[in-house]
């Protein structure tokens, strides 16, 4: 498990380590420019080692500590006989103590140093080609939206990248621009191959478009002090409610699968019944029975219309079948309302909703299950649809149901738009689900989960290979699944999120980016749990982030 902090959490941390435990902010300055220098001199490095002849190197830095940062790494590298140099961006006179400190040494030491407009002149008269570039302007201090010479510096940078005029971007703690907490664009932001980041990961390089932008991101432990060793109103302010550091899993979290007990049979890993399917829809009924089996769970009942008997009994011969006629449900309600509670009796866990259709029985099937469910309920697609629809049925809520909405159902349910969501996904969540009292999981490329005592997860694996119809009913399956397996509420969809992502890596690796099908997302399940099989190339680089916070 990884920590994730907002921008506010990275500045009490700051703060409390310099002025509470006495570590000397330059100090940790150094320790933070001596990554960012050491990153840049492995991009800089020939085959043999060395450093490649005439390798150069522009730190373009703003004013604040970040800019500080930005100098400070320019420095080592210098000193190590890189060609490396300064640019300056905004009024050197306005900047931090810190700044105007690496401001001076570097001067000391006769580094060229140019300010903006010198530098935008070298830029036209195409001068400006370098190797790296080491952005500084912003870190966690950007309060506002990036306007005027910044903005076209930024521009700058992109354009210089893009022409190939500069052939490797490092960001320094977070690229330039980006929402250290939302991961939006604020106005412009760089766009980077690296970022090195310190203390812990920012949410805004998990969330999307800050996770595009940041590149490869390193997380670099710079001497902070634990963030458990914080009093809580040292953490977020005293007259502010308390902001939940939020955690993402990797493969290290695969452990927290229960073992399969030798001494067991098809009823110990638990009985999952799947609500779902319509006359025209038995796909998403197949893919999400199909995810829970594959999970672990030992069984798996099918309740759906009679139409997809047929079908569905071919195609997974394993799943026990109970069918109902719409016509059956709305006429005799008593009668079906003594075969749902039986069901719902019989099941440990129960799924709500794929491709259960918008007919007009669906809304009683929904608020049968609702009220007569006894065991954890994952309600998913139209079982949203139909609760956003009526309201009402979100008076039968209750601690154990999880919902699983993307961002089109969840501005249904909320009466958001998808823009306003998108650009507050944490937020968005984490508001239902303590309204609620129940987990949200928020579906995007980068999945929350916010759990009804305010816990945030973030989601760090999956592939776009996953945007295709029917992704989500294996994510269902899954978090059913474990579910059956006995874990909580919380921790199933938590890491159901990251199997599900992985098992998108896998599959993807076998059928390419674009071929994949979300039948063979479920087919990955099994390797995907199985914490020693390999996942991308980008897992790779969550499991050396896992390695620092095991620190
Ligand atoms: N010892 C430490 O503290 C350590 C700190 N560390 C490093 O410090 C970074 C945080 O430094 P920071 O707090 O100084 O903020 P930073 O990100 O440099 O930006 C602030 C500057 O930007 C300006 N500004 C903001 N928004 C703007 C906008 N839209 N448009 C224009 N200007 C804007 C703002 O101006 P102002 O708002 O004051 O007008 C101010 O000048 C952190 O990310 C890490 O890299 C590490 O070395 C570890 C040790
Ligand atoms: N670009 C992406 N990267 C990672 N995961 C993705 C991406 N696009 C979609 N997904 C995942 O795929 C699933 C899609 O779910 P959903 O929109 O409900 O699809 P459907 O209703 O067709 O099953 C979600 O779990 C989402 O997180
Ligand atoms: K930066």
């Amino acid at each position: 498990m990884r920590t994730l902090v907002t921008g506010k959490q990275m500045k009490a941390v700051d703060a409390h380590a310099i002025t509470t435990i006495g570590i000397p902010s330059m100090v940790l300055m150094e320790r933070a420019a001596f990554a960012v220098a050491r990153e840049v001199k492995g991009i800089l490095k020939e085959e043999a080692g060395r450093l490649a002849p005439g390798a150069s190197v522009w730190s373009v830095c703003g004013t604040g500590n970040n800019g500080a940062d930005g100098i400070a790494a320019a420095r080592m590298l210098f000193l190590e006989g890189v060609s490396a140099g300064v640019v300056l961006i905004g009024q050197p006179e306005k900047g931090t103590e810190e700044f105007l400190q690496q401001l001076k040494i570097a001067r000391n030491l006769g580094m060229e140093i140019l300010s903006r407009e010198q530098w935008e002149e070298l830029c036209s008269q195409g001068g400006m080609r370098c190797r790296v570039l080491i952005d500084a302007i912003f870190g966690v201090g950007l309060s506002r939206q990036v306007q005027g010479a910044y903005a076209e510096c930024i521009r700058r940078i992109n354009g210089l990248r893009q022409e190939g005029a500069v052939e490797c971007v490092a960001a320094v703690d977070i690229p330039s621009g980006v929402h250290s907490d939302t991961g939006q664009v604020m106005g412009e932001a760089v766009s980077a191959d690296l970022t090195v980041t310190f203390g812990w990961e920012k949410r805004g390089t998990v969330l999307y478009p800050g996770r595009s932008l940041a590149g490869r991101v390193v997380v670099e432990n710079i001497g902070f002090p634990p963030l458990d060793s914080l009093k809580p109103e040292v953490r977020d302010g005293e007259d502010e409610e308390e902001i939940p550091y939020a955690c993402t899993y990797g493969p290290g979290d695969l452990e927290r699968i229960p073992e399969r007990a030798a001494y067991s049979n098809k009823g110990t890993f638990g009985k999952v019944l799947i609500v779902a399917g319509s006359e025209n829809m038995c796909g998403a009924a197949y893919l999400s029975a199909l995810a829970a089996y594959r999970t672990g769970a030992g069984l798996v009942k099918l309740l759906t219309v009679e139409e997809n008997r047929l079908i569905l009994q071919s195609r997974l011969p394993e799943a026990i079948l109970v069918t109902y006629t719409a016509g059956q449900l709305m006429e005799g309600r008593e009668e079906f309302r003594k075969l749902i509670d039986e069901q719902c009796r019989w099941a440990d866990v129960v799924v709500l909703g794929p491709g259960l259709g918008c007919g007009a029985y669906v809304e009683y099937l929904v608020e049968d299950i609702l009220t007569m469910a006894c065991s954890p309920v994952v309600v998913d697609a139209d079982g949203l649809n139909t609760i956003a629809a009526h309201p009402y049925l979100t008076s039968y809520y209750t601690e154990n149901i999880i919902i699983t909405p993307h961002l089109g159902e969840m501005a249904r349910l909320t009466g958001q738009s998808i823009p306003q969501i998108r650009e507050n996904l944490v937020e968005t969540a984490a508001e239902y689900a303590a309204h609620y009292g129940l987990t949200c999981v928020l579906k995007d490329a980068a999945t929350v989960v916010a759990s009804r005592e305010g816990g945030i997860y973030m989601n760090t694996s999956g592939t776009s290979a996953m945007a295709k119809a029917g992704s989500g009913d294996v994510l269902t399956g899954i978090i059913a699944g474990l579910l059956g397996l006995g874990m909580d509420e919380t921790e199933s969809a938590r890491l159901g999120v990251y199997i599900h992502g992985r098992a998108g890596e896998l599959a993807a690796e076998k059928t390419g980016c674009h071929g994949m099908l979300a039948s063979d997302l479920a087919e990955a399940i099994g390797s995907a749990m199985d914490g020693k099989k390999a996942g991308n190339a980008a897992e790779s680089v969550w499991q050396s982030r896992d390695s620092e916070e095991k620190r």
